[in-house]
C-alpha cells in the first residue's frame, strides 16, 4: 500500500484542472433507469395492492364496490420484499461505481411515499448496509493500493481541485493531525451509540482501468430542508444553527453548494464517520406513518479524483512533469417521502415541512415532464430547475452528461394504493427522459509551471541566473591537445544539451502561455456570467423587496379596515343585545305615551266639539228665540267657554236680553239720517195695514238675496230680516231682525244683528 512517506517529494505546485462535461448534442443518450423496490408488508394478513407479474412488470390492483381495477407498470428491474440489500447494490449501484472510477458522473435517488423504505434502501442498517455504505466499501476496496497522499489533491472551494506539492501536503497533514488531536481532547470522539461506526464489508471491488493512477476520495453531505440548503458536515455549526448555503454553477456548468465542507477520506471508516456525523444533524421526525421520517432531502456526494500517469521511480510514485486528472461524482439522494396531510395528520411545523417536501417533489416532476417534452417534440421550453433547490442542484445531471438512476420504493399495503398510483405515474414518465451518456474522455492534462518543470534547480550565476544545465568547468593544459580535446567534447555535448533543453523550455513556455491565456479567457467569461447573474439576482431581490413592501402596506391597510369593520360589528352586536332587554319596556312606554297623547287629543277635540255644539246651540237658540247676539259676544263666549258652558240654557227673556245687548256701546242702534236699509222681506208679505211702521227711512227691499252685491253695496249699512208667522192664538206676528252691515277685510260683508222687533196684531173683538 502506498504511504505518504514513500512519496518522492515533488517541490512544485501543480495548477488545478476541472473535469469538463461535453455539451455535444450528438452524444449517445440513454434513458433514466428506474427500478422498483417493494418493501415487506407490516403485517402478514395485511391486504396488498401490488401483483408481481415478472421481474420487470407489476400491476397495481384495487377493488372498489366489486369492480377490480388493475394498472400495469414496467421497470428496469423489480426488487421484491425478499430481495437483499446486496442484490439492490449489485443491480443499481455497481454500474454507477464503475463509471465513477472512470471519471463519470452519476445520480441515484430514491423516490416514494413516506415510510416506503427509501432510507432503508440507501443507508440500510449496520448489519445490513444499504447502497451508500456498500458504495464506500467498494470504492476503497478498489483503490486501496492506489491512493494519493492526503492533501496532495485539494479542493479549491470552487468545485475544482488543486494539486499541490508534497511539502505543502505535508504541512496540511501536520495541521490536520494537530486539529484532530485537539478535537479529540476537546470533544468526545465521533461515534454512533458509543461504538465506532462500521458496516459489514463483503469485499466487492472494481478492477481499475489504470494501474498507474493515484486516487483521492472526497465526501460532502447536503440537506435541503424547507427549500433551503444546509451543509451537514459543517463542524462550525451545531444543532439547528446550520447556515443556509447558496447554490452556484462552476465554469463547467456543474452545480455545487458554495462553501460546503468537502472531506478527503482515506478509508471507508472515515467516510462512515463523516456520513454519521452529518446524519446526526439531519432533520428527522416522528409522523403517524413513520416513526423516523426524513423531513428533508439529503444528498451524499462522493467525488473520486484520479491523478493519472504517475511515474514509479525506485518503487516510489512520483508526480511527473505532465500528468492527467479526472473527477467523477456520485450523488446518492434520499428524497423525503411524498405525503398526504389527511393520512399523516400533520400540523404546525410538520405540515409546513410536508408542504415544502411536496412542492419540491412536484417541481422535480414538472422539470422531468418538460425535459421529456422537449426531447420528444424537439421544443425548447424552459425547464423550471430554479423553482426548487432540489432540481437546481441536479440541473447538470439532467442537462449535462452522466447516468441517472431512480429506485421507486413502494409499500404494497392496500392503504397506499392511491399514493402508489401517483408514484408509478411519475416513474413511468421518468423512464422516458433521456440523459446524455458520458463518453470516456481523455483526462485533462495538468501542466506544471515552466520553472517547476526544470529538474535542475535554479542556480544564481554572476549577473543573473539561468534555467539551463551548467557548462562543465575544468583545469587543463591548453598546450596539451590530449587534455583539451575531451574537454572540448564535453563542452560541445553540454552546449547541445543546453540547446535541446532551451528548445523544450521554449515550447513548454509557449504551451503554458497558450494554456494560461485560454484559462484567462475562461475565467473572464465565468466572471462576466457571474456578474450578470449577480446583477439579475440583485434586481430580483430589489423587486421582491418592493413586492414585500407593497404587500406589507396592503396588509396594514387591510388590518385597519378589518379593525374598523370589527369595531362596527362589535357596536352592532352591542346594540343588538341591548334592545332585546329594552325593547319590550320601551315599546310599552312608547305605547303608553302615545295612548296618553291620543287621550289628550281626544279630550281636546271633544272639548272643541262641545264648544262648537254649544255655540251652534246658542245660534240655534238665538234664531229660535229671536235673540240678537253680538258675534263678539260669541267670540267672547268661545274664550270663556267654561263659564259659558255653565250658563243655564233657558231662553233669555227678550227684554232683559235686549237690555244687555243694547247696553253694548259698539252696537248701539244708529238713528242717523244717512243710513240705508236693506229690507229682506218674505216673498208675499201679509200687509200690516197699521199706522205705526218700522222706522227705515231709506230702504231697499228684496225678497231674495242671491247676489253678493246686494249686501256688499257700500251705501247700505243696515240690514233688516222680516218674518211673519202665526202665533199660538192664530194672530199674525211680525218679527224684524235688525243689524249693521260691516264690511270684511276680504271684500265681503257681514251682518251683526243687534235688534229684534216683534210686532203683533190682535183683533180688538177677540
Ligand atoms: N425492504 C425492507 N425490508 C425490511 N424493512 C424495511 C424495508 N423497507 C423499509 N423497511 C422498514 O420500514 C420502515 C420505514 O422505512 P424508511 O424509514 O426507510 O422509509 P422512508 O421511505 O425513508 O420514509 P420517510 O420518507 O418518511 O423518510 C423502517 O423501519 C424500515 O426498517
Amino acid at each position: 500500500m502506498y504511504t505518504s512517506s514513500k512519496c518522492t517529494p515533488t517541490p512544485r505546485k501543480l495548477r488545478r484542472e476541472k473535469t469538463t462535461l461535453s455539451t455535444n448534442s450528438d452524444c449517445e443518450r440513454e434513458p433514466v433507469h428506474v427500478y422498483c423496490r417493494l418493501r415487506p408488508l407490516t403485517e402478514n394478513l395485511e391486504a396488498s395492492c401490488v401483483k408481481l407479474l415478472s421481474s420487470q412488470e407489476l400491476a397495481l390492483v384495487c377493488e372498489t364496490k366489486g369492480v377490480r381495477k388493475e394498472i400495469r407498470y414496467k421497470f428496469k428491474h423489480i426488487f421484491t420484499a425478499y430481495s437483499t440489500q446486496k442484490e439492490v447494490f449489485d443491480h443499481v449501484a455497481y454500474p454507477l461505481l464503475e463509471d465513477l472510477l472512470k471519471g463519470k458522473n452519476g445520480l441515484l435517488f430514491t423516490y416514494g411515499v413516506t415510510g416506503s423504505g427509501k432510507t432503508y434502501t440507501l443507508s440500510g442498517e449496520q448489519n445490513n448496509p444499504g447502497v451508500m455504505p456498500r458504495c464506500i466499501d467498494t470504492i476503497f476496496n478498489s483503490i486501496r493500493d492506489f491512493q494519493a497522499p492526503k492533501f496532495v489533491i485539494k479542493s479549491d472551494k470552487m468545485n475544482g481541485f488543486e494539486v499541490q506539492t508534497e511539502e505543502d501536503a505535508m504541512q496540511d497533514r501536520l495541521k490536520d493531525v494537530r486539529n484532530k488531536s485537539c478535537n479529540t481532547r476537546c470533544k468526545t470522539p465521533r461515534k454512533v451509540n458509543g461504538e465506532k461506526v462500521s458496516y459489514a464489508n463483503d469485499g466487492t471491488r472494481i478492477p481499475l482501468l489504470h494501474d498507474n493512477s493515484l486516487y483521492s476520495v472526497f465526501v460532502s453531505y447536503i440537506e435541503i430542508y424547507n427549500n433551503s440548503v444546509f451543509d451537514l458536515l459543517d463542524e462550525q455549526c451545531s444543532g439547528r444553527s446550520l447556515q443556509n448555503k447558496i447554490l452556484r454553477e462552476d465554469s463547467q456548468k456543474n452545480m455545487y453548494v458554495n462553501g460546503a465542507v468537502e472531506v478527503e477520506v482515506k478509508s471507508a471508516e472515515e467516510a462512515y464517520e463523516a456520513f454519521n456525523s452529518g446524519q446526526k444533524r439531519k432533520r428527522m421526525g416522528y409522523t403517524v406513518l413513520n416513526a423516523e421520517s426524513s423531513r428533508s432531502h439529503s444528498v451524499f456526494n462522493i467525488r473520486v479524483v484520479q491523478l493519472e500517469q504517475v511515474a514509479w521511480v525506485d518503487g516510489k510514485p512520483t508526480i511527473p512533469d505532465r500528468n492527467l486528472i479526472t473527477i467523477g461524482q456520485l450523488s446518492l439522494v434520499d428524497l423525503a417521502g411524498s405525503e398526504r396531510t389527511n393520512r399523516t395528520q400533520n400540523t404546525g411545523a410538520r405540515l409546513k415541512e410536508a408542504s415544502s417536501i411536496n412542492n419540491s417533489l412536484m417541481t422535480l416532476r414538472t422539470c422531468l415532464e418538460i425535459l421529456r417534452e422537449n426531447q420528444y417534440t424537439k421544443t425548447n421550453k424552459m425547464v423550471p430547475y430554479r423553482d426548487s433547490r432540489l432540481t437546481y442542484l441536479f440541473k447538470h445531471y439532467f442537462e449535462g452528461e452522466g447516468s441517472v438512476q431512480m429506485i421507486v420504493c413502494v409499500n404494497p399495503s392496500a392503504d397506499d394504493f392511491e399514493e402508489n398510483l401517483h408514484v408509478m405515474k411519475f416513474a413511468e414518465m421518468t423512464q422516458d427522459v433521456k440523459i446524455t451518456k458520458t463518453e470516456l474522455k481523455t483526462p485533462k492534462t495538468v501542466i506544471k509551471k515552466a520553472a517547476d518543470r526544470i529538474q535542475t534547480p535554479m542556480k544564481i550565476k554572476s549577473g543573473g541566473f539561468t534555467l539551463l544545465p551548467d557548462i562543465p568547468v575544468g583545469q587543463f593544459d591548453i598546450e596539451n591537445a590530449e587534455e583539451v580535446e575531451p574537454y572540448i567534447d564535453k563542452i560541445i555535448r553540454a552546449l547541445k544539451h543546453r540547446k535541446n533543453k532551451a528548445k523544450t523550455v521554449d515550447r513548454e513556455i509557449k504551451e503554458s502561455t497558450e494554456e494560461f491565456r485560454k484559462r484567462l479567457v475562461d475565467l473572464n467569461q465565468e466572471h462576466t456570467l457571474n456578474k450578470t447573474e449577480v446583477a439579475s439576482l440583485k434586481q430580483m431581490i430589489r423587486r421582491q423587496k418592493q413586492k414585500t413592501h407593497n404587500l406589507e402596506v396592503k396588509i396594514k391597510d387591510l388590518e385597519n379596515v378589518n379593525m374598523d369593520v370589527s369595531s362596527k360589528n362589535d357596536e352592532l352586536q352591542e346594540r343588538k343585545k341591548k334592545p332585546n332587554k329594552k325593547s319590550p319596556w320601551s315599546a310599552k312606554k312608547m305605547g303608553q305615551e302615545l295612548d296618553a297623547k291620543l287621550r289628550k287629543q281626544r279630550e281636546h277635540l271633544n272639548a272643541a266639539i262641545k264648544t262648537k255644539e254649544f255655540q251652534l246651540q246658542k245660534v240655534r237658540d238665538i234664531l229660535n228665540n229671536e235673540t240678537i247676539v253680538d258675534p263678539l259676544d260669541l267670540e267672547t263666549l268661545t274664550d270663556k267657554e267654561n263659564a259659558l258652558t255653565q250658563t243655564p240654557k233657558s231662553t233669555v227673556d227678550h227684554q232683559s236680553r235686549r237690555n244687555v245687548i243694547s247696553s253694548t256701546p259698539r252696537h248701539r242702534r244708529s238713528r242717523s239720517v244717512g243710513e240705508v236699509w236693506l229690507e229682506h222681506n218674505a216673498v208675499k208679505p201679509v200687509p200690516l195695514g197699521t199706522v205705526l211702521q218700522p222706522s227705515m227711512k231709506k230702504r231697499k227691499s228684496v225678497s231674495k238675496l242671491t247676489k253678493a252685491g246686494d249686501v256688499t253695496n257700500p251705501k247700505q249699512s243696515k240690514y233688516c230680516l222680516v218674518t211673519q208667522d202665526q202665533d199660538t192664538d192664530g194672530e199674525v206676528e211680525t218679527k224684524l231682525y235688525k243689524g249693521d252691515i260691516v264690511p270684511t277685510c276680504g271684500g265681503g260683508a257681514q251682518v251683526i244683528f243687534n235688534d229684534v222687533e216683534r210686532l203683533t196684531q190682535e183683533s180688538p173683538t177677540s
